[in-house]
């Protein structure tokens, strides 16, 4: 009998394989909800840590393999990704149970041929010293392979950010990043804490808050709305979109930036589109209750909006590599190639460009993406403002500033978010996603 949880990972983990879906939504689906809560999470814990430490238990296997470059059936890799990660990085595994239950699994899924290698591979891993993590790092390949990431994605960010920054980024991937909330109203804290769940401070916002203890999805005040889980950087970007009276967000789903921009323009109208159906949907019955500027949708794809100098408030969160948020997504590494960003930029471009046109003369629009590449930030900027001398860059300075003037912003955690004006958040440098914003100003 295979643990249950072993079980449910391992589909999950060759769904993922096969592109057939993202962990998020694999890790909330019906399977995975019947599980016991204890099975739930190490569930979690096993796709999650699997996915982030993929390149380096590949590496590990491949060397005990009798042909290092034969090809793997997906079933029999991932059976032996799943035995290794549990005897190289968790420590309450028994190696038995996970060498047992990987060599069931290859034989259930039809790959019996196979168990005795698994078990043969395990078992030498099953003896082999914990993995050590040097302190310093000198290079980007030997960043890339303690960590588990891509070398060609490290040579990127230490050349963009610096060897140590870089080395910043790759830690936090490989952990649970900080779950992060909002408090919606002045009673959700108290609620929170009578229901046992233990929260600090938010590291830049008055409304965030840090969850240190508790699962908050099981809380009446999370049910009734009084609070929401999203990045506190997430928050900080919808934070420094200011105001407006006409406001439209290009790319809103699934909505976490338009429930803020309702709750800080409580007189406007706010226009919410996004080109998936099904995302914008489940953003209107999550934001039903949101409090608030009166939200309209619209499914549409945000290159080809229509609008002309309508709105004085437009945030354009432009769909993205998303490197910025690889510890949440780990498998964003496996999936992406160097060859995206030139796709990615050139669809940021014609989403601004159009976001640009539906701006009226003095509105401003904050462009934000939650990637570390600049070809999706700052050369998303430089391309859309080259020759079109009716719109300017300004400093985010000026919105820092009143955040912190009406005490929403604690004061002491602003230095170091700006880069030229603009916002770049690092993970591991700052406890949240990787996100970059800019804002642009209509002058005529
Ligand atoms: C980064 S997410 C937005 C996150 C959202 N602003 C929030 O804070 O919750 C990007 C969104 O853009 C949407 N999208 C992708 N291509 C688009 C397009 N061409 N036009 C409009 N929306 C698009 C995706 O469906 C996704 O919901």
């Amino acid at each position: 009998m295979i643990a249950p949880a072993r079980s449910a990972a391992f589909e999950i983990l060759l769904q993922i394989q096969r592109d057939a879906g993202h962990c998020d939504e694999l890790l909330r689906s019906a399977k995975v909800d019947r599980l016991s809560q204890p099975d739930r999470n190490l569930c979690t814990s096993l796709v999650m840590g699997t996915l982030r430490w993929q390149i380096a238990l590949d590496q590990r296997v491949d060397a005990m393999l009798a042909r290092p470059d034969a090809r793997l059936e997906d079933e029999v890799r991932i059976a032996l990704r799943l035995g290794a990660f549990q005897m190289l990085y968790l420590d309450r595994i028994p190696s038995h149970a996970a060498v047992m239950d990987s060599v069931e699994l290859v034989k259930s899924s039809g790959h019996g041929f196979a168990s005795g290698m698994v078990n043969a591979i395990l078992r030498k891993i099953a003896v082999e010293p914990p993995v050590e993590l040097p302190a310093t790092f000198t290079t980007a390949s030997e960043l890339a392979a303690a960590y588990a990431h891509p070398a060609w994605m490290v040579e990127r960010w230490v050349l963009r950010y610096g060897i140590d920054r870089a080395a910043a980024i790759c830690k936090f991937d490989q952990a649970q990043p900080p779950i992060t909330i909002r408090l919606i109203n002045g009673e959700a804290e108290a609620a929170l804490t009578a229901e046992n769940i233990e929260l600090a401070p938010g590291a830049f916002l008055k409304h965030a808050r840090t969850v240190v203890r508790g699962d908050v999805t099981a809380t009446a005040a999370y049910r009734d709305g009084s609070v929401r889980i999203q990045d506190e950087g997430s928050q900080l970007v919808a934070e420094l979109a200011g105001h407006g009276q006409t406001i439209l967000d290009t790319c809103a789903a699934p909505g976490g930036k338009t429930a803020i921009l309702a709750e800080r323009n409580p007189k406007a109208t706010l226009l919410a589109c996004d080109v998936s159906r099904r995302r914008l949907d489940e953003m209107r019955g999550l934001l039903r209750n949101a409090r608030g500027a009166r939200i309209s949708y619209e499914t549409v794809d945000a290159a080809k909006l229509a609008y002309e100098r309508h709105f004085d408030l437009v945030l354009c969160d432009v769909p993205c590599s998303g490197t910025g948020t690889i510890a949440r997504n780990p498998e964003i590494r496996h999936r992406l190639e160097p060859a995206e960003f030139a796709r990615q930029h050139s669809r940021q471009v014609a989403i601004l460009l159009a976001a640009m046109r539906a701006l009226q003369p003095g509105g401003r629009l904050l462009y934000a993406s939650c990637s570390l590449e600049p070809e999706e930030n700052e050369a998303v900027i430089q391309d859309c403002l080259s020759g079109r001398s009716e719109y300017r860059e300004t400093d985010l300075r000026e919105q820092l500033d009143t955040l912190a003037a009406t005490g929403n912003l604690l004061t002491e955690s602003a230095a170091g978010l700006l880069e030229k004006g603009r916002l770049r958040t690092i993970p591991g440098v700052h406890p949240c996603d990787g996100f970059f914003a800019a804002m642009l100003e209509r002058t005529a």
